[in-house]
């Protein structure tokens, strides 16, 4: 990304409280063309909040959100967005085409029905009454809906549940295609290796606030956890004890261990077992950065409650 793309969406120091929660607590957010964005965090971080006031669905208590430089609450704005949320509607009595069609009619240049359709892999359903089919084949209509109408940024929120993996594989190359296309795309996701596979950015949320912001190895390198995985005669138990050990597991026949001081574990195992085989060490994958982040930013919340 070269940062050269215009914004196409923004929020500034946005502020979101139900209640006495905050559901946002000064989130500011900028979303380019050609880029995707992965909104990270655990249940009740925000996500879905700050999705909801770039959409125009709620507004902000303080703060601003924009959408192509506009009140997300007015209509040409959101003629250029798609949206996919957790949640769908529709009249299960008509059938996929007419859905398709239907939507498209809303957008001033939408993409035909075949396009649409091939896209999302819903080429064979067009005929078929949406209320009759699975609901894999549903969250495929709602994402043949979400981009039918040519948007220049889609919100895609949990796409792939429910998605067995062949779906699944598709739909990431069609967010791809989008991208390519020049399109920017937000998406909210608890599988983080949909975060790996597709976010040039991605933002960690947590209670009401962005933790973390970056692309996928720069959160993996913020975080100096490793994993090493061996065959050994070393036993988990005697594994989990050891300090320099966060987590430890059998990945099958292999000891499966994560570390903040590799370099110590692994004189530490080659000191109790000299003959183990099969030694890898690699980097921390998204989901250990992820799960470091959120339980620092739970920390630092409990600490700042104690000072108090
Ligand atoms: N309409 C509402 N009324 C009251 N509280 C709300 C409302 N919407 C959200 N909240 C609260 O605001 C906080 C943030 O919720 P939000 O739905 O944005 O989280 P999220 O990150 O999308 O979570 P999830 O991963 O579970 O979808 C939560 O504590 C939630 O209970």
């Amino acid at each position: 990304m070269g940062g050269q793309e215009e914004v196409l969406a923004r929020l500034r120091g946005a502020h979101k409280a139900y209640g006495k929660v905050k559901a946002l607590d000064g989130v500011d957010l900028s979303l380019r063309g050609g880029e995707l964005l992965a909104l990270l965090g655990p249940n009740g971080a925000g996500k879905t909040t700050a999705i909801g006031l770039l959409l125009g669905l709620i507004r902000t208590d303080a703060g601003e959100a924009e959408l192509f430089g506009q009140d997300p609450q007015r209509i040409q704005a959101r003629r250029g967005i798609g949206v996919m949320l957790q949640t769908a509607t529709l009249p299960p009595a008509l059938r996929v085409g007419e859905l398709i069609r239907l939507t498209a009619s809303y957008y001033p240049q939408p993409r035909t029905l075949q396009e649409s359709a091939e896209l999302a892999g819903v080429a064979d359903l067009l005929d078929r009454p949406y209320g009759k089919l699975s609901g894999g084949q549903q969250r495929r209509v709602q994402f043949a809906l979400a981009l039918c109408g040519r948007p220049r940024l889609l919100f895609l929120d949990e796409p792939t549940v429910g998605l067995d993996i062949q779906a699944r594989q598709k739909l990431w190359a069609a967010i791809r295609h989008l991208i390519a296309e020049g399109n920017a795309v937000v998406l909210t996701t608890h599988y983080l290796e949909e975060a790996e596979a597709l976010a040039d950015r991605v933002c960690v949320m947590a209670r009401g606030k962005i933790i973390s912001e970056g692309s996928v190895d720069e959160l993996r390198a913020k975080v100096s956890l490793k994993r090493v995985r061996c065959l050994t005669r070393i036993d988990l138990a005697t594994a989990r004890a050891w300090p320099e050990v966060v987590e430890a597991r059998m990945d099958g026949e292999r000891l499966w261990l994560s570390s903040d001081r590799v370099e110590a574990l692994l004189r530490r195992m080659l000191a109790v077992d000299a003959e183990l085989t099969g030694l890898e060490v690699q980097a921390a994958g998204l989901a250990e950065a992820f799960t470091e982040l959120t339980r620092d930013a739970d920390d630092t919340a409990s600490e700042r409650r104690e000072a108090a």
